[in-house]
């Protein structure tokens, strides 16, 4: 379903002073965030919306409707930076044909970015009243489609298939069922990812909320970065300990064919459409809060006016949520995992009328609505995996939501 509330769509963007903390200026719940060390865009009200139809060509019916969408819009714009003029947040389903995804042209976004600060409004927004927060109470879980030992069970399972050589790595997830004593404010959420992972994406787009490590791609004009992760073990308390997980981890042959593979798909996704490319020999740790991972930054000038949706387009799913052959891959997570991932590990960022914008893998997240909130975690399979540790992975993954959840 489209709808433009307001079209053509009548833009405009002035500069303002630096609003400081972006996500304490929501008004309500159900906002639109992308926002990383404090930077980034906040939006509410809906100016246009659409639901994505399922199939192997939603991106580009995607990119036909913002183009239409975009295309009649009258825009003034006095900052002229990636994000200013008029923005689209969105998410899509990890699975083609899974319903679910969405792109929403907010009412208003308000946007900090390298020292600079700006408001857009899309025709003539009411002023907003500002809804009291209110943290979530009484927290308490249940079991997603598996129990934590019958998802163990798929991940031997797996495993037997790679050993068997079907494939070379799956990614498997589980969810897990949060319940609330009241109405879950996603405002909450929001800013406790913020202040606790701010190395991280924190995102919110028509109830799926999280705070992503994963920069699918960021675009501005024709330069294009990734940063490709997989390969974790969970943080120690322990400083010794937890540096020598890191390096074990470096070392691990498991996890640095793991991260390989998760590289070599971004690399071969990219290739067609880049003029140059960098892919670093050695990959780096990433140190979260709750885990640390093998990570790897991509970058790449490209070759002609693709925009940031054309190459979300191309890359995903990355073996870092899919799986290497990926169609093998895809078959497996299908048989295994049990259920429809919805929006997780589907591409979720924003795009503005120039093509630009900033896409992140969801991950770390849950769809919320409600007093109900699914969490999701998943973890990289290999021949060597052990399935009492990626349990253990998985958990370590779930943390992040449940830090959200209950402060
Ligand atoms: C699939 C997830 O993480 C991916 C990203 C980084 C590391 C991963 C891993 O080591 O398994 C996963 O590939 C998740 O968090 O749900």
């Amino acid at each position: 379903m489209s709808v433009a509330l307001i079209r053509p769509l009548t833009v405009r963007t002035v500069a303002v002073s630096d609003p400081a903390d972006l996500l304490a200026r929501l008004p309500g719940a159900g906002p639109y965030v992308w926002v990383r060390h404090g930077e980034g865009l906040v939006g509410w009200g809906v100016a246009a919306r659409t639901s994505v139809p399922p199939g192997p060509g939603r991106f580009q019916w995607a990119r036909e409707w913002l183009s239409s969408v975009f295309g009649d819009a009258r825009i003034d714009d006095e900052v002229g930076m990636p994000g200013s003029g008029p923005v689209a947040f969105g998410s899509f389903a990890f699975d083609a044909s899974s319903t679910g995804s969405t792109l929403v042209v907010p009412q208003v976004v308000l946007a900090r970015s390298g020292g600079k600060a700006w408001l857009t409004t899309v025709g003539e927004p009411s002023s907003d009243t500002v809804a009291p927060l209110a943290a979530p109470l009484g927290i308490r879980y249940e079991d997603g489609t598996l129990t934590a030992l019958q998802w163990q069970d798929r991940v031997a399972k797996a495993v037997r298939r790679i050993r068997g050589g079907d494939l070379d790595k799956v990614v498997l997830a589980r969810d897990l069922m949060a319940v609330a004593d009241r109405e879950i404010d996603t405002r909450v959420l929001l800013s406790r990812l913020a202040t606790r992972y701010p190395e991280c994406y924190t995102f919110s787009v028509d109830g799926l909320v999280g705070a992503t490590p994963e920069l699918l791609v960021r675009h501005t004009g024709q330069s294009i970065e990734s940063l490709v992760l997989a390969g974790t073990v969970a943080r120690e308390s322990n400083p010794a300990d937890d540096a020598a997980r890191g390096a074990a981890l470096m070392a691990s042959e498991k996890d640095r064919y793991e991260h390989v593979c998760a590289v070599v798909s971004v690399k071969e996704a990219l290739a067609p459409l880049c003029a140059e490319m960098h892919v670093p020999d050695e990959p780096e740790l990433l140190m979260l809060p709750n885990v640390q991972h093998l990570a790897s930054r991509v970058t790449g000038r490209l070759s002609d006016g693709a925009s940031v949706l054309d190459v979300v387009a191309a890359m995903h799913p990355t073996a870092a949520v899919g799986g290497t052959p990926t169609a093998k891959a895809l078959g497996v997570i299908g048989e295994l995992e049990g259920m429809d991932r919805g929006r997780y590990a589907g591409p979720v960022g924003w795009i503005d009328s120039r093509g630009d914008g900033e896409w992140g893998i969801a991950l770390r997240c849950a769809e919320v609505s409600g007093d109900h909130a699914r969490l999701f975690a998943g973890c990289g399979i290999m021949g060597g995996s052990d399935p009492v540790a990626e349990l253990a992975e998985a958990q370590a993954k779930f943390r992040v939501m449940q830090y959200a959840l209950e402060g």
